[in-house]
């Protein structure tokens, strides 16, 4: 097989894969339509700009390499614009609009009627460098915040020597005479192997980006499995893997914690008078609230239904009775709106102090749960402490 032949059909299978990729992550990988449509007009724009160099290497026809050129320098901007959206950056649309009429213009108005083939694709080659090299600027610091250094520096070094590759190609067409070392090997294998590694670029750059929304979509999937939809707090089951991490250091530390049961009052009357809406509402309310009061290092989440668990980790029971009662004002003196009426909302706590190495997490939160229990039948609105039974 001809080597052209090779790099036709490496064009076309490459390309038509990482189209079908972004497709596929616009469609079911939670990538926005935008950035995926604004990666599937790149690669294709690459991908045939790529097969018109191929197809008409020998060819003397300025036509199909100004429109190489032309698709080049679309697939560029395209892959920046999709990556400004992906990661939230402000659009660029003057500057891309500039670009493209200094190197498209000069290459369509001034190149291809005087048939100077060599200054029309150097006027692209130049514009499609710049794109990506402020590409790869703009993206550095973004990338490194939330994926790290790593994906960072690989993205930056591969624009970068994209960017190199271009250059290099735009110096080369614009001067034909000067003598470079490539110039000693045969015409043919130079072009090729440029193909060849312009190609790979584009590959690993597609690998990256595929990378960082896999990444992202991993992340999004993470935190909602340890957090609840509805407050944004931790869930049951990220809260009960704390509570055994918390039982576990008593057991060898002797380091105590405390845990606080929390039920809001009469909530059912809420949401019967005034809908499930204003009950989500003040589910919200309650949940920004219990955030807000907790130290940093105190760990809040929704437990079920309306009811929170707060694990105080290094409290013991006068600093747990302390803030379950800061709680407990904080939410009373909450005023959740909803339309024009305003709804007072208080909260009942079960507090159980961790202090004993042989008690278990199970007969820890029965106890909690007594202690609210006690706490409603008392007449709700108050924190009720649960006492260790003397064998425990
Ligand atoms: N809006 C809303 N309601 C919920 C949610 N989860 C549970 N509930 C409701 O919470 C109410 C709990 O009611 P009860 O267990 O009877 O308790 P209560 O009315 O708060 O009474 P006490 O706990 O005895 O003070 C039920 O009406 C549930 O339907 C939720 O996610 N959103």
């Amino acid at each position: 097989m001809e080597a052209s032949h090779f790099l036709i059909i490496y064009i076309l299978v490459t390309h038509t894969l990482t189209s079908g990729m972004w497709w596929a992550a616009g469609s079911w990988m939670g990538l926005s339509r935008r950035a995926s449509k604004h990666w599937m007009l790149s690669s294709a724009c690459f991908g045939i700009g790529l097969l018109l160099t191929v197809l008409y290497a020998d060819s003397v026809d300025t036509v199909q390499w100004m429109m190489a050129g032309l698709l080049v320098v679309v697939g560029a901007v395209s892959l920046r614009r999709g990556m400004q959206t992906f990661l939230k950056l402000p659009e660029t649309a003057c500057e891309h609009a500039l670009v493209t009429l200094v190197g498209v213009g000069f290459a369509l108005i001034v190149a291809l009627p005087m048939g100077w083939r060599g200054g029309g694709m150097a006027a692209c080659t130049a514009a499609t460098a710049w794109v990506l090299a402020r590409l790869a600027l703009e993206c550095f610091r973004p990338l490194r915040a939330e994926f790290g250094p790593e994906t960072a520096a690989t993205h930056a070094t591969l624009m970068g020597l994209v960017v190199l590759t271009f250059m290099t190609t735009a110096l080369a067409l614009t001067l034909p005479q000067t003598p470079s070392p490539w110039q000693q090997l045969p015409r043919d294998m130079v072009y090729q192997w440029l193909v060849m590694g312009s190609l790979t670029l584009s590959i690993l750059s597609s690998f990256v980006l595929g990378y960082v929304v896999v990444m992202r979509l991993v992340r999004r999937l993470e935190h909602l499995s340890h957090h609840d939809g509805l407050t944004g707090l931790l869930n049951r089951r990220a809260i009960e893997a704390m509570l055994d991490r918390e039982v576990q250091r008593l057991q060898r530390f002797g380091q105590p914690f405390s845990l606080l049961l929390i039920d809001i009052d009469h909530f059912k009357r809420i949401n019967d008078r005034l809908g499930h809406a204003a009950g989500d509402a003040v589910l919200a309310a309650v949940a920004g609230a219990l955030k807000e009061e907790a130290r940093e290092v105190d760990r809040v989440a929704r437990f079920g239904g309306e009811e929170f668990c707060v694990v105080l980790p290094h409290t013991s029971e006068e600093g747990a009775l302390h803030a379950a009662e800061r709680l407990r004002a904080a939410v009373a003196a909450l005023d959740v709106r909803w339309g024009d009426e305003g709804v007072s909302v208080t909260i009942s706590i079960g507090l159980a102090c961790a202090e004993h190495p042989t008690e278990t997490l199970s007969q820890l939160l029965r106890r909690a749960d007594e202690a609210l229990y006690q706490a409603k039948a008392a007449g709700r609105n108050r924190v009720v402490l649960s006492m260790l039974p003397a064998a425990a």
